[in-house]
């Protein structure tokens, strides 16, 4: 797939503080990328360089075909930007706020209430759309400032952060919208985020940014598997089966007092051999649990090694 993003060598400093440190990265058409990192790792220095909103010390950026030193306006035509600073109008109505965007890009009356009219359905906000902004829950706010973004059809969305804050089932349906937005129109995402799950629900491809650098790029699957966090806990039905077990098998970590042991590993054929070896022992478990890594494992890895 033809990348609509190209960042090579990018780098950026405030003073002696060296913020990004060279970053490449490559983002394909229609698909959502999320930049994973710990505070101040440079996530919004990234977005607002990307953006336009700030310069690079250095660097080669491509955005939607046009070299975004060069063209910064043609980029700027091809993309939005919600986040943390939010666009909406809190004494507007919804229906209100879409329209004043509409209005800005020259969209002309009767377009202008069609696009309004079409996007309140589509982010679930028909029976708000006549109440001021102000009564809006922190969902639907959210909801109304993503509409105002699309409202431009912008082909690339720097989502900032969009989900923080909101309940579980919010959560959801704003996931849908950016799922929808992708699938549908064919529109690309940069997503920050600091929910893990996010990135895992949503990104095709995560990096992660640890001290101005990339220390991993892949899709959700291909992280969690470099980090060896998976493993199997067993919980033993008494002290005399936890010692001998905790004696006769490669065990990672150890609680007494709560009888439980750490195996490594989370294959079929593990889990196997381990029942067969605690049968054969007569050993009593209790309880068994399998734990693969997830992308806090991976985070946390990953990031703790690049900062040694
Ligand atoms: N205008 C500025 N002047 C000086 N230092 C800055 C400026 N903007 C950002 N920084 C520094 O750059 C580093 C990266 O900041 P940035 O906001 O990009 O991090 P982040 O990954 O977005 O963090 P967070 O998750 O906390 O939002 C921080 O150490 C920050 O203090």
């Amino acid at each position: 797939m033809r990348p609509f993003v190209s960042v090579t060598g990018l780098r950026k400093s405030y003073g002696a503080h060296r913020v990004l440190d060279g970053i490449d990265l490559t983002i394909a058409q229609g698909t959502v990328f999320s930049l994973l990192g710990p505070n101040g790792a440079g996530k919004t220095t990234t977005v607002q360089i990307l953006s336009t909103l700030i310069k690079a010390n250095a660097g080669e950026i491509r955005v939607a075909g046009h070299d975004l030193a060069k063209e910064p306006d043609k980029v700027r035509a091809a993309i939005g930007v919600t986040g943390q600073f939010s666009a909406v109008d809190s004494f507007l109505t919804g229906e209100e706020n879409l329209r004043l965007m509409a209005d800005l890009l020259h969209l002309g009356r009767a377009k202008g209430r069609t696009r309004a009219r079409e996007l309140l359905e589509r982010f679930d906000l028909t029976d708000a759309a006549r109440k001021p902004a102000a009564t809006y829950s922190g969902g639907m706010r959210r909801r109304l400032d993503l509409a105002m973004t699309v409202v431009g059809t912008p082909r690339l969305i720097f989502l900032d952060e969009p989900t923080t804050g909101l309940d579980p089932r919010s959560r959801r349906t704003m996931w849908q919208i950016v799922r929808d937005l992708v699938r549908q129109d064919g529109v690309t995402i940069f997503l920050t985020t600091q929910y893990l799950e996010e990135a895992d629900e949503l990104a095709d491809r995560i990096a992660l940014l640890s001290q101005g650098r990339l220390v991993a790029e892949g899709s959700p699957g291909e992280l969690k598997r470099m980090v060896p966090g998976g493993h199997v806990v067993v919980r033993f039905a008494d002290p005399d089966g936890y010692r001998r077990a905790a004696s006769h098998l490669r065990v990672t970590s150890r609680d007494e007092e709560s009888l439980t042991v750490q195996i490594p590993g989370t294959g079929v054929s593990t889990l196997r051999e381990l029942l067969e070896r605690l049968d054969g022992q007569a050993i009593d478990v209790a309880e068994l649990s399998v734990h693969t890594p997830d992308l806090d494992d991976v985070f946390l890895a990953l990031t703790e090694e690049s900062s040694r």
